[in-house]
């Protein structure tokens, strides 16, 4: 049976979650996220869109369980308040052992995630790693097998498992960083800003091969773009964030038809804009 938002057994549940960063001096704090209350259910995907520092990436972040281990760190995020619980974990106040048994489950596309790819390493090399990162005795062919069938998988020719990333074009590295992300057959990816660097001709080449895998395997997600066309190329269910606060979650339409806030407002305008376009006015 699907599990819908809001019952039990929701993929990633998120209740008055507060998030924060310490500052370069260590002396004061910075809110990044502001008592968000939401849910995403096994097999959906949830889109988050907001404008530059709504504190998008801070969220994708924290739903991979990459906050900090109860040190304060500069530059990682750390839950302040409320709660956050991704596959049954709890974030809040988790183990180095618990997120190294989480980070297997849920795949992380970082942004740039093109530019994360180890250039010392083979195309092939760089999507079987997490495989040899959790297991060094992991069987070489048994990985081998994995990443070809996964490389096929993102619409790429297999010639391209012994090129070095450079070699490949923007869209096709987007999409060895993809496969990586998937490699471990996470039952939630979290996809932060999955078009960004890729040329406009190869976007929604990349989007397509994204839903086409999440509609294969059913795995959860979280699509996090500040590009209104990426996030609704992937799903319907969308939060918006402003300003580190969640000023609407739901489908798109309903949200865009009776907006609650100036951002909303500028995203129905953005989205006549292209209705406009396609329909040649
Ligand atoms: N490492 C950090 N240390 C301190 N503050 C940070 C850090 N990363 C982000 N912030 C702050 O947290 C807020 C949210 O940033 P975040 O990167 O999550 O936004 P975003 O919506 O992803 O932006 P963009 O679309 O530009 O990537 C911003 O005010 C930002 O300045």
């Amino acid at each position: 049976m699907r599990v819908t938002a809001g019952e039990a057994g929701a993929v990633v549940s998120a209740r008055d979650l507060s998030v924060h960063y310490l500052s370069r001096n260590a002396s004061s704090y910075h809110l990044a996220l502001d008592g968000l209350t939401f849910d995403v259910a096994a097999g959906e995907v949830l889109g988050v869109v907001g404008e530059s520092g709504s504190g998008k990436s801070t969220l994708a972040r924290a739903v991979a369980g990459l906050t900090g281990l109860g040190q304060l760190d500069d530059g990682i995020p750390e839950i302040r308040g409320g709660s956050l619980r991704v596959l049954g974990t709890d974030i809040r106040g988790i183990s180095r052992r618990q997120r190294d048994r989480l980070t297997g489950r849920v795949g992380y596309l970082a942004q740039n995630g093109a530019v994360t790819l180890n250039p010392r390493l083979t195309v092939g090399e760089n999507v079987a790693e997490p495989i040899f990162e959790r297991d060094r005795r992991f069987r070489q062919k048994e990985a081998t097998a994995i990443v070809a069938s996964l490389v096929d998988s993102v619409h790429l020719p297999l010639s391209v498992l012994p090129k070095q990333p450079h070699e490949l074009s923007s869209g096709q590295r987007q999409r060895v960083a993809l496969a990586r992300a998937l490699v471990l057959e996470p039952s939630l990816l979290v996809a932060d800003e999955p078009t960004r660097g890729v040329d406009a001709t190869v976007k929604s080449g990349v989007l397509g091969v994204l839903r086409e895998l999440q509609l294969q395997r059913g795995f959860s997600a979280l699509v996090v773009s500040s590009d209104l066309a990426v996030v609704s190329a992937m799903t319907e269910r969308v939060a918006v964030l402003s300003g580190g606060v969640l000023i609407g979650i739901g489908p798109l339409e309903s949200l865009l038809e009776h907006p609650t806030h100036p951002y909303l407002e500028a995203l129905a305008a953005v989205r006549e804009g292209y209705r406009d376009e396609r329909d040649g006015d």
